[in-house]
């Protein structure tokens, strides 16, 4: 099987199939792997890319790191390879596409589907906090869905081993970073909890909490922590999230809290 191979791969092992989804640095396809006849997603990324965009090193920690887990809820990275223009990573193949995909289609989900989703991410940072590794990018385009309904958090790019406080600067969305994050403060595990709040609103709401058109006012939201809830939002749902959306890391619940929380209690683990 996948696991026990013995020399590096190259693309000759793989049947390469249809085109899976594009992402920043690459295209994902569907992929047989010739020897264990398993489906796998191949991501395949330009070298020149990586190069140009000083990312290389990035993606070098990101195998490393991502190579090693093994959870339920975590997207396995089964390996890479590379040949002169292109690094090929190896994963596990989500073949319902991603929860971003499927929120963009109903709108928006129930408390119960919610509540399975959350559920599962929350187990998943907690095996990645206990092992010293914070993912940073939570955000329903990086968790996938597989044949059965489950989910799978993806794409680490972004994901350190941080046992201390480090600065960083970011590009991209502001919807997803904590308020430390956005006033360029230390930050530290605490900023998945914080996204998982922000994911559980956008799942129950289909937005995220802090959306506006305008970048300034998106800050100005997030650092006040400004936000509403529409009506439908049940009061268990809105302490749970309450409880992660906290501007004082101090306040903000520890993941072993949330996992606990009522509003995650006897949740059946699947996406229809
Ligand atoms: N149906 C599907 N089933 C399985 N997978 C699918 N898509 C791939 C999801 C990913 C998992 N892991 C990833 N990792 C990276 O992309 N890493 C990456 C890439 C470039 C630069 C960098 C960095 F250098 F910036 F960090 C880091 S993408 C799909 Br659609």
């Amino acid at each position: 099987s996948l696991y026990k191979r013995k020399k590096e791969w190259q693309t000759s092992d793989f049947d390469v199939g249809k085109h899976l989804g594009q992402g920043k640095f690459g295209n994902v396809y569907l992929a047989r792997e010739k020897h264990a006849r398993q489906p796998v997603a191949l991501k395949i990324l330009i070298k020149k890319e990586l190069l140009d965009a000083k990312v290389a090193k990035f993606l070098k920690r990101e195998v490393e790191i991502h190579a090693h887990l093994r959870h339920p809820s975590i997207l396995r990275m089964y390996g890479y390879f590379q040949d002169d223009q292109h690094v090929y990573l190896v994963l596990e193949c989500a073949s319902q596409g991603s929860l971003y995909g499927k929120l963009e289609k109903r709108g928006r989900f129930d408390e119960m589907t919610t509540r399975q989703c959350i559920y599962q991410m929350a187990n998943a940072l907690s095996y990645l906090h206990t092992h010293g590794i914070i993912h940073r990018d939570i955000k329903p385009e990086n968790i996938l869905v597989d044949g059965k309904g489950k989910l799978k958090l993806a794409d680490f790019g972004w994901a350190v081993h941080d046992r201390r406080p480090r600065r960083t600067t970011f590009c991209g969305t502001l919807d997803y970073l904590p308020p430390e994050m956005i006033e360029n403060k230390t930050h530290n595990a605490k900023v998945d909890v914080w996204a998982l709040g922000v994911l559980a609103y956008e799942l129950l709401v289909g937005k995220p909490p802090f959306e506006h058109s305008e970048y300034g006012d998106t800050y100005h939201h997030i650092v006040k922590v400004k936000f509403t809830f529409p009506d439908h939002v049940s009061s268990l749902a809105r302490d749970f999230i309450s409880l992660a959306l906290q501007y004082d890391i101090r306040k903000r619940s520890h993941l072993s809290d949330l996992v606990r929380h009522p509003w995650l209690q006897n949740t059946f683990k699947s996406v229809s």
